[in-house]
């Protein structure tokens, strides 16, 4: 049996037009397709709950159609039975994990490949807690975790009330483009701690640091090049002492991987991550932002079944 979970809103419609296409196949009702939709934030993580909890034995795998802040749902909402495989049709905006995970179409076709003779590949996910809460269990993230400017940028578009209209004109990129803008001249660096395995380093002019479980970011930047979804360390990414134009550039070099260049960019990488500001500043994970003065960042140890074609 399979578990299809869609976010009709997902890709700005994207995701129900293709799920519409994939639910009259004939493999669909062969291979016993149970559909979820999505009816509000945060319920792809209770579907996946209860339907792990109620079909745990007879599940092959878990389709979700969407993008990236669906499958992170899914993927928390899945704590207690991590030994579901999990396979995703990208029909969000960014997108950014299925390249991580090397899947690059989203077809009829790759339905009928996941169904039928899927490739397992075996991942690992980031953990966080914020601002200290280590009584609550920590969550999972799939991409990267951004604190400072790209955080703000995010928050101001998620906020704004061009991002929906712009969206439903197909250009919501713009969006970004014009929270860069606003988000660059109100952005001021702060000082930040970053702690990698136990290594202090200090940034008096904190940018903004990255943390990222594979290379992709922002729909298919190359933010950290080294960055690998199965091995054990996060890669680090801290911007310091920029002046804000040069940032507009070096935004520029992200797509093809040369940031890395930059005197103000430096790159670390390890297994335990703590950030800590001297003040709250926005925190985006996986593209879903809110305040923080700490965050404490790993890998899981263990790895986690996708399915890929
Ligand atoms: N029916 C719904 N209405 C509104 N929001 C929903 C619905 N179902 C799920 N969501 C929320 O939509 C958010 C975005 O979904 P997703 O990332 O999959 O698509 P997206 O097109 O890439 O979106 P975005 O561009 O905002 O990242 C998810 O975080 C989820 O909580």
């Amino acid at each position: 049996m399979y578990i299809v979970i869609v976010n009709p809103t997902a890709g700005n419609g994207k995701a129900m037009k293709l799920f519409k296409t994939i639910q009259k196949d004939p493999l669909f009702k062969q291979k016993e397709c149970r559909t979820f939709l999505t009816e509000y934030e945060g319920h792809g993580k209770k579907i996946a709950e209860q339907v792990a909890e109620i079909y745990k034995e007879k599940i092959t795998s878990i389709l979700v159609i969407g993008g990236d802040g669906t499958l992170n749902e899914v993927m928390n909402g899945l704590r207690h039975h991590r030994s579901i495989p999990v396979s995703t049709i990208p029909a969000g905006s960014g997108n950014d994990f299925s390249r991580g995970i090397g899947v690059k179409s989203n077809s009829l076709e790759l339905f009928r490949k996941l169904v039928t003779r899927p490739k397992s590949r075996r991942c690992r996910l980031g953990m966080y807690t914020i601002n200290g809460r280590k009584k609550l269990p920590p969550a999972f993230f799939l991409n990267s975790i951004g604190i400072g400017f790209d955080a703000t940028v995010a928050l101001i578009a998620n906020k704004s009330r061009y991002k929906k209209i712009l969206n439903r004109l197909g250009i919501g990129s713009l969006s970004y483009v014009l929270a860069l803008i606003q988000g660059l001249s109100r952005f001021e660096p702060v000082a930040l701690k970053v702690i990698v395995d136990g290594h202090v380093s200090r940034f008096e002019k904190g940018f903004m640091v990255t943390i990222s479980n594979h290379p992709f970011y922002g729909g298919g930047m190359k933010i950290a090049p080294t960055a690998h979804i199965q091995k054990p360390e996060l890669s680090v990414l801290v911007i310091d002492d920029i002046s804000k134009w040069k940032v507009l550039f070096l935004f520029v070099t992200v797509f093809f991987g040369k940031h890395t260049r930059f005197k103000e960019v430096h790159l670390l990488k390890g297994n335990v991550i703590t950030i800590e500001a001297e003040q709250r500043i926005p925190i985006q994970i996986d593209g879903d932002t809110s305040m923080a003065d700490t965050c404490e960042i790993k890998k899981t140890e263990e790895m986690r079944e996708f399915h890929v074609a």
